[in-house]
């Protein structure tokens, strides 16, 4: 049992490296590391929570840590690493006592490094077992504080702060520190979401019904993704805020709709089982592996009504007629600030740069696929950020420069109860602290008749 749970920390080392190297999104390296190595059930519970864990409190640890090391531009990466997953542990987990933490480390750090590593790590933490870490009272200017607490970058906490207020922008950063809720959606065109729920509770599954939508299910034990319902077509793994998309743009049977930037197909297969197989859902990206995924998602769902081709959007145009869409969703690329839950790496790889560059592509974009939607017709925007320039600003400078649209207040109607609250006119923020789900942004458009 000792043999095996080192061999999860150093597997959390190796993790936290190569997320740090920016080689893949932590999610993705997680996954690939875990069905790689064929982990017992207890260690991926352990090697999610040290590599997660040690990754959302990244610049917490680094604050915690700071007093005890002399030098630390001089310590290799991964004897920081090292230190920090310990003292996650030592903060923030009870189950693990400090001394079996400090001991694991120290070995760690004799086979990795050398006597010297090992000594110097083992000062390290026991000084820091001893003294404890330093307060976070020290750290006068409010927005830095919550910075460094809730680790996430001081730009976007002043940022958010100017957007949301403070109160806000704390419940929003506090909640990322979280684990997120895997939900599903059912299939409602093959089964209620009461059998759906019987059928995957027979399976070992423990989910319950959705408050806030009523297809979605919320899993409270087990991977969906890995349930006999799914592989059945009887759901799709997806945020409750996502399948708000759907519910905005209003389908009916029959339409013609347009998903702009559909891959892998969360939205697309929704809209599809919406209009119960009839009508067309032509559904567009970038590139053909991507485009694979949304077919591969509508033949698990027996959906034959989704059409899946690989086009840049931006020149949309060139293959179809002006007004030959009754709805059209543009669900745009977008800084994902609303799923940082979900990608805690993210918190320290974004730039506020980045916001800018991402606004040009959805302004051209939104500009591609305007002259698509025929009179009277809806056209949904939405982004998986909380971000005010890629969402309301961006919506309010395509509205200042196609006349030919105008804000659509019957939004509201179309939502599920819950959400109301949330709807301002035409436009619909989430925030993670909302529900417990994903950050997301929904703005609807008509088409002047
Ligand atoms: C937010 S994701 C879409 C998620 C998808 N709607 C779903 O629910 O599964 C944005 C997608 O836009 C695609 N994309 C980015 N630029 C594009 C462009 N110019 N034309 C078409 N697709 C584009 C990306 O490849 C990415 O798959």
């Amino acid at each position: 049992m000792a043999a095996n749970r080192k061999n999860v920390r150093e597997t959390a080392l190796d993790l936290l490296e190569a997320i740090e190297k920016n080689q893949a999104y932590s999610n993705l390296l997680l996954n690939h590391t875990i069905e790689k190595n064929e982990l017992p059930q207890k260690d991926i519970g352990l090697l999610t929570e040290l590599t997660y864990g040690t990754l959302q409190r990244s610049m917490t640890l680094d604050y915690y840590l700071s007093p005890f090391l002399k030098n630390p531009r001089k310590i290799e990466r991964w004897v920081i690493h090292l230190l920090k997953v310990t003292v996650y542990q030592m903060v923030y987990l009870d189950k693990i006592p400090d001394r079996a933490a400090i001991f694991e480390a120290v070995e760690i750090a004799k086979k990795r490094g050398h006597k010297g590593i090992a000594s110097m790590v083992n000062g390290v933490l026991r000084s820091i077992q001893r003294e404890g870490v330093p307060s976070l009272e020290k750290i006068g200017d409010p927005a830095q504080r919550l910075a460094i607490e809730t680790s996430h970058p001081e730009w976007l906490v002043k940022r958010w702060i100017s957007q949301f207020g403070f109160d806000k922008t704390k419940q929003m950063c506090e909640i990322n520190l979280t684990a997120p809720l895997q939900t599903g959606r059912v299939n409602l065109a093959k089964i209620s979401r009461e059998d759906c729920i019987t059928v995957l509770d027979e399976e070992g599954f423990k989910v319950e019904a959705s408050p806030v939508i009523p297809e979605a299910v919320r899993s409270l034990k087990g991977n969906l993704a890995s349930s006999r319902a799914f592989k059945e077509g009887l759901l799709t793994i997806q945020d409750e805020s996502s399948m708000l998309a759907a519910y905005a743009l209003g389908v009916a049977r029959d339409e013609k709709v347009l998903d702009a930037c559909a891959a892998p197909g969360g939205k697309s297969t929704h809209i599809a089982e919406k209009m119960a197989g009839t009508g067309k859902v032509v559904s567009l990206d970038l590139h053909e592996h991507k485009v694979k995924l949304i077919k591969e998602n509508a033949d698990r769902l027996d959906l034959p009504n989704i059409e899946a081709m690989a086009l840049d959007s931006r020149g949309a145009q060139s293959r179809f007629k002006p007004d030959s869409f009754d709805r059209i969703l543009l669900d745009a690329p977008c800084s994902g600030l609303g799923v940082m839950r979900r990608k805690p790496d993210m918190k320290y790889t974004k730039k506020e740069e980045d916001l800018g560059r991402l606004g040009k592509i959805q302004q051209e974009l939104l500009d591609s696929i305007a002259p698509l939607l025929k009179k009277g017709g809806i056209l949904v925007y939405s982004t998986c950020t909380v971000d005010k320039e890629e969402n309301h600003e961006s919506v309010m400078g395509f509205l200042n420069r196609h006349p030919e649209y105008e804000p659509d207040g019957e939004l509201i109607g179309r939502m599920p109860e819950a959400v109301r609250p949330l709807v301002t006119g035409s436009e619909l923020q989430v925030l993670p602290q909302d529900f417990g789900s994903d950050g997301f942004y929904i703005a609807s458009l008509r088409k002047k008749v």
